[in-house]
């Protein structure tokens, strides 16, 4: 099994909401806690197994590919029981008909126990849980609903892990804080003995609509309200630089960070394996608590729903024209700033939810993180060009290190 969540790797693939966005933490950056707003008239926000059994029969028929990969995600999934994800298997191996089913769950870890790890080592899940460094980083940001730490009880979930052997990989946010402190957020997780790293960059604005939701849709033109713990684009670049250099040295084939590993495939022209990166995107859906489904999981806006399960299969609205659009719109509406970048290959310009600056030429849709991507490309540029040619003649980019170490770069 993959050990990095890599879905829009799939051909057609939607995360599945058990309890929608209700969550026992209470994440000051959170950008799902907010959709409750969009479901107020629903007392309860937890999906039936009656919809599950739906979901998954529908899902394992829409498959073009043999092995298929299910995504509990929240939300807080862990505020399901047990038993809801052993239904789910269950129906997994009802409907899968033998074929190859992963399964991945991502959470705070808080609620993890001994049960919990025996259960997912017992059923191969790859778990993704969410940590943003050392206790002082972390806890600024992500603390319960009482506004208490919850660094230890995140740590006591890795430890459970750990002693359990559960596949899982660390999440973590880049934000207006942990940014200015890179080498010991990465020696952090190397430290708690955490192979798989995907850092997240925060890239908030606050909108200006009664809609009920705080953060602005990406339909929203504007920069003029960034929230507080957005990323600054060349400090973001300062975090991904200060990494690359020790990761380059020391942990190249030992330590995977998403976007080193992305960025070398789009170099040697494989799939980058995350879809910001990506020249299209849109085959990644998700699907609330009710059956609602949305283009993707940073699209879940009114504008954006592309149907219910209940009304249509999820072929039909996966391959509807509106997703369709949705997935090329990512490489179309590149402004011009893009088109001619000598990075486009690399970065496509990143996610379309944080495209709302111009670009040097007075167009619009520009990535907010441009300049943060152009100098992290830039500085990569020739150890990339160097695992390239490592790669391309059946060599380890591994040799990189010691290319490096020799002092050739
Ligand atoms: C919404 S949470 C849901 C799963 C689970 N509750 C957790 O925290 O892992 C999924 C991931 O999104 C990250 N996240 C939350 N708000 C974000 C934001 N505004 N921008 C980028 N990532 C964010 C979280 O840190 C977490 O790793
Ligand atoms: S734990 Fe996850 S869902 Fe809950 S508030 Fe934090 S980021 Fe959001
Ligand atoms: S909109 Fe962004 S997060 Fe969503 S699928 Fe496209 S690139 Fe990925
Ligand atoms: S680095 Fe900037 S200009 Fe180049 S593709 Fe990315 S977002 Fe566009």
């Amino acid at each position: 099994m993959n050990k990095t969540i890599a879905p829009f790797a799939r051909h057609l693939y939607v995360m599945l909401k058990p309890v929608g966005s209700i969550c026992n933490l209470d994440c000051s950056y959170c950008y799902y806690l907010e959709k409750e707003n969009l479901y107020a008239n629903t007392a309860k926000h937890f999906m039936s197994e009656e919809l599950l059994e739906r979901f998954i029969k529908d899902y394992l028929r829409s498959q073009t590919k043999a092995e298929v990969l299910f995504t509990w995600h929240g939300g807080e999934a862990l505020m399901r029981p047990i038993k809801f994800y052993q239904k789910a298997l269950d129906l997994q191996k009802k409907y899968g008909g033998g074929r190859p089913i992963d399964n991945s769950i991502q959470t705070n870890g808080v609620l993890l126990t001994d049960e919990w790890c025996e259960f997912f080592k017992r059923n191969n899940f790859l778990v993704g849980i969410s940590i943003d460094g050392p206790r002082e980083f972390h806890d600024k940001h992500r603390r319960s609903k009482q506004g208490h730490s919850t660094f230890d009880q995140v740590m006591r979930g890795v430890e459970l892990l750990k002693k359990h052997q559960v596949e899982f990989n660390a999440m973590a946010v880049i934000n207006s804080d942990n940014v200015k402190h890179p080498l010991e957020v990465y020696n952090f997780f190397k430290e708690i003995g955490c192979q798989f790293i995907q850092f997240s960059p925060i890239v908030e604005r606050i909108s200006s609509n009664d809609n009920g939701l705080k953060f602005s849709s990406p339909t929203e033109s504007g920069i003029a309200e960034v929230a507080p713990y957005t990323v600054d684009p060349d400090e973001f670049a300062n975090f991904y630089l200060k990494i690359f250099d020790e990761w380059v040295r020391k942990d190249v084939g030992s330590i995977y960070i998403q976007l080193f590993d992305s960025t070398l495939a789009n170099w040697v022209g494989q799939p980058p394996g995350v879809c910001t990166l990506a020249k299209t995107c849109g085959h990644a859906g998700v699907m609330e608590f009710n059956g609602d489904v949305y283009s993707c999981d940073h699209f879940v806006y009114p504008e954006f729903k592309i149907g219910n399960i209940y009304s249509q299969n999820l072929t039909s609205m996966m391959y509807s024209d509106k997703q369709q659009r949705f997935g090329s719109n990512k490489f179309t509406s590149l402004p011009r700033q893009c088109r001619e970048c000598r990075y486009l290959f690399a970065c496509y310009g990143e996610c379309p939810k944080n495209r709302f600056i111009t670009d040097k030429y007075g167009e619009p849709g520009l990535n907010y993180l441009c300049n943060g991507f152009y100098k992290f490309f830039d500085h990569v540029r020739p150890y990339m060009d160097y695992m390239k040619e490592e790669y391309e003649n059946q060599r380890p980019p591994a040799n990189v290190m010691s290319w490096v170490n020799r002092g050739m770069k």
